[in-house]
């Protein structure tokens, strides 16, 4: 019996050190910025969608430090304020020699309202001048979320994964033009794999599940992403996707872990998922790095380019998706 214990405690102390020693030195994302290149960024303006939490957060204060003046554009006025309070905060503590002493080095953070399941907030957030802008990140997302609609009668999923952000970027576009050379950074997901765009029911009114309407809108921005760089050959206008792994974010607030599960699955998660500033290292590397520059439509992950299935690549799908996506979101010329 007591050496069944012991053997029972020493399996539960190597798993606990095993997990660890992953989160630790296991394998990470290495930080693509490591000081050496502030001001890359100075005089960029980057809009990040979903920026108050999460990769958006994260991608916000890295591309801060490296001097752009950042648009917040988030759903909640006062949780972006906050954010923007304690991003400011971090940076004047972190500091650096290359901030200088009191982080004047670092970019500008400016908060806007955009709530990306109203088309009319879409709208009035595109019609507030703005002189310039380089980088449009694509972030903000919902997971799993119960049957709900957007405002103009949208499933969720859908709505605000790929339709808010279609009109967002279709108004932006001519900014974008303007701004040129300019880049446009889309976040999917890897659960892309498991959507299909059934054009029959893109409401999900006939039957709605949330695992597939969520992987149906990844996958959305995913051809999204294609036809868009094929519309913009030749403008200088850049556009690519990424999937940032699997990341410790608020993005699952949606599943309901019982209880008494609920530790365990904060040290799984701990333990396996990235952390936002790991996650978020490859919407910074599509916004910032000179490497990608002139590279369109491609599919990234952990900054490097990967392959697509060929449902993600179908160019009629996409096409057509652009055609009822416009209907939809009345920007029909
Ligand atoms: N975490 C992960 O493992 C993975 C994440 N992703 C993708 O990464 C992106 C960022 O998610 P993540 O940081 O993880 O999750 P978070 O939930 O932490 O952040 C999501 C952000 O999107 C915002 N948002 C949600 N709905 C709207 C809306 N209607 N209008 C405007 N903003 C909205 C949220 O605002 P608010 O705080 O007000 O709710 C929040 O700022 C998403 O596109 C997600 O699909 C992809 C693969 C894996
Ligand atoms: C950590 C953690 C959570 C986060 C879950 C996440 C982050 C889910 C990620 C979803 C993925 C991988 C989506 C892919 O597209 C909860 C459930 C809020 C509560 C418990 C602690």
């Amino acid at each position: 019996m007591a050496v069944a214990t012991v053997a029972a405690l020493l399996a539960a102390l190597g798993g606990a050190l095993w997990l660890a020693a992953r989160r630790f030195v296991g394998p990470s994302v290495k930080r693509l910025h490591r000081g050496g290149d502030s001001g890359l960024m100075h005089g960029k303006t980057v809009l990040i969608t979903g920026a108050n939490s999460g990769l958006g957060r994260a991608t916000a204060a890295e591309l801060l430090r490296l001097g752009a003046r950042v648009i917040m554009g988030c759903r909640d006025r006062t949780r972006a304020e906050e954010a923007a309070v304690q991003l400011r905060r971090e940076i004047c503590q972190a500091g650096g020699p290359e901030l200088g002493p009191d982080s004047s080095g670092a970019g500008e953070l400016v908060v806007k309202e955009l709530d990306l399941a109203s088309l009319r907030s879409v709208r009035s957030f595109c019609q507030e001048e703005e002189p310039r802008l380089d980088v449009l990140i694509n972030n903000a997302g919902i997971f799993q979320c119960p049957y709900m609609k957007t405002e103009d009668g949208f499933e969720m999923q859908f709505g605000v994964n790929h339709l808010g952000h279609f009109l967002l970027t279709n108004l932006l576009l001519g900014l974008l033009k303007s701004s040129a050379p300019s880049r446009i950074v889309v976040v999917t997901s890897k659960l892309y794999k498991y959507g299909d765009i059934n054009f029959e029911d893109l409401n999900s009114e006939q039957n709605y599940n949330k695992s597939f309407c969520y992987s149906r809108s990844k996958l959305a921005n995913i051809l999204f992403t294609r036809e868009l760089a094929r519309r913009l050959e030749g403008t200088n206008v850049t556009v690519n996707v990424l999937h940032p792994g699997m990341v410790r974010t608020n993005l699952g607030r949606h599943i309901h872990i019982p209880l008494l599960v609920k530790p365990l699955f904060n040290l799984v998660t701990w333990a396996f998922f990235k952390t936002p500033l790991e996650g978020a290292q490859t919407s910074i590397y599509l916004a910032s790095s000179p490497e990608v520059e002139g590279v369109s439509g491609k599919y990234f992950g952990d900054c490097k380019e990967e392959e697509l299935l060929p449902k993600a690549m179908d160019e009629s799908v996409a096409g057509k998706l652009w055609d009822v996506s416009e209907v939809m979101v009345g920007i029909l010329k």
